[in-house]
């Protein structure tokens, strides 16, 4: 089932001598149980695909439907819904909210639905990622990966259907960052359909497709990922 559809997806950012074609003309179905990887070099729109993914940007033409719903449709209180429900977002600059624990930053997607029980959830989804004991500690308390870790937590607590990542393992050393990319594999595989950001061919191997841009464009997308670098290194 085709849980993200981007249709002809463009957008610009500014107007006539100084336009900015971020993405041109996008089409990219993720269904259920898929992790597609993006690449591509800097600027070439990687971080604009995600926020469009994630309803957190519009398009300047073109559709982005999450679950059916197109996002463009959404009063912005059924938008704002949507994403706290069905789609968990990792962002490059963690967005913990600082005056909130480690666990209440975790479970307030939950509290905000009046979920119950969201602080053994929060508690569960932290020792996930091994964080047992962190729960009542404040970002400012946590180092940067810690951080990182109680981001990635918050991204896979509950019944999410879309999991967006945008460089999840950056402040992370190699062992834990590996961690992270198996929980959002795993959480792929229980039903989810993710998207990861990502330079690194590694992290992509973890993907079932790789999707490489440039300048806006798809110029690539590749199956299982054999040969990474020599995608890394397309024209
Ligand atoms: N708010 C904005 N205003 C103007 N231009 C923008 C804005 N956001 C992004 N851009 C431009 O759109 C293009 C795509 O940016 P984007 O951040 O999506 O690239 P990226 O592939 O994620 O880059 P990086 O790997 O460096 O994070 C770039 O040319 C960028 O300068």
């Amino acid at each position: 089932m085709s849980v993200l559809e981007l249709r002809q997806v463009h957008r610009t950012h500014g107007t006539g001598a100084t336009i900015v074609h971020a993405l041109r003309g996008i089409d990219l179905v993720v269904r259920t149980g898929e992790l597609v990887a993006v690449m591509g070099p800097s600027g070439s729109g990687k971080s604009t695909l995600l926020n469009l993914a994630g309803g957190l940007d519009s398009p300047t033409s073109g559709e982005v439907v999450v679950d059916g719903t197109v996002l463009g449709s959404c009063s912005r209180k059924a938008l704002a819904a949507l994403r706290r429900r069905k789609i968990g977002y990792v962002f490059q600059d963690l967005n913990l909210l600082p005056s909130l624990t480690a666990a209440e930053n975790v479970a307030l997607p939950l509290d905000l639905d009046g979920v119950r029980g969201s602080r053994k959830q929060a508690l569960d989804a932290l020792s996930e990622v091994d964080l047992n004991g962190y729960g009542d500690r404040f970002p400012d308390e946590m180092s940067g990966g810690q951080q990182q870790r109680v981001a990635i937590a918050r991204a896979l607590i509950g019944e999410r259907t879309l999991v967006l990542a945008d460089e999840p393992t950056g402040a992370l050393d190699s062992q834990t960052g590996e961690a992270v990319l198996r929980l959002l594999r795993s959480k792929v595989d229980a039903g989810a359909a993710g998207m990861l950001v990502t330079h690194d061919a590694r992290h992509a191997a973890w993907a079932d497709r790789v999707v490489f841009l440039r300048d806006g464009r798809v110029v690539d997308t590749s199956g299982p990922l054999d040969q990474p670098e020599e995608l890394l290194r397309a024209p």
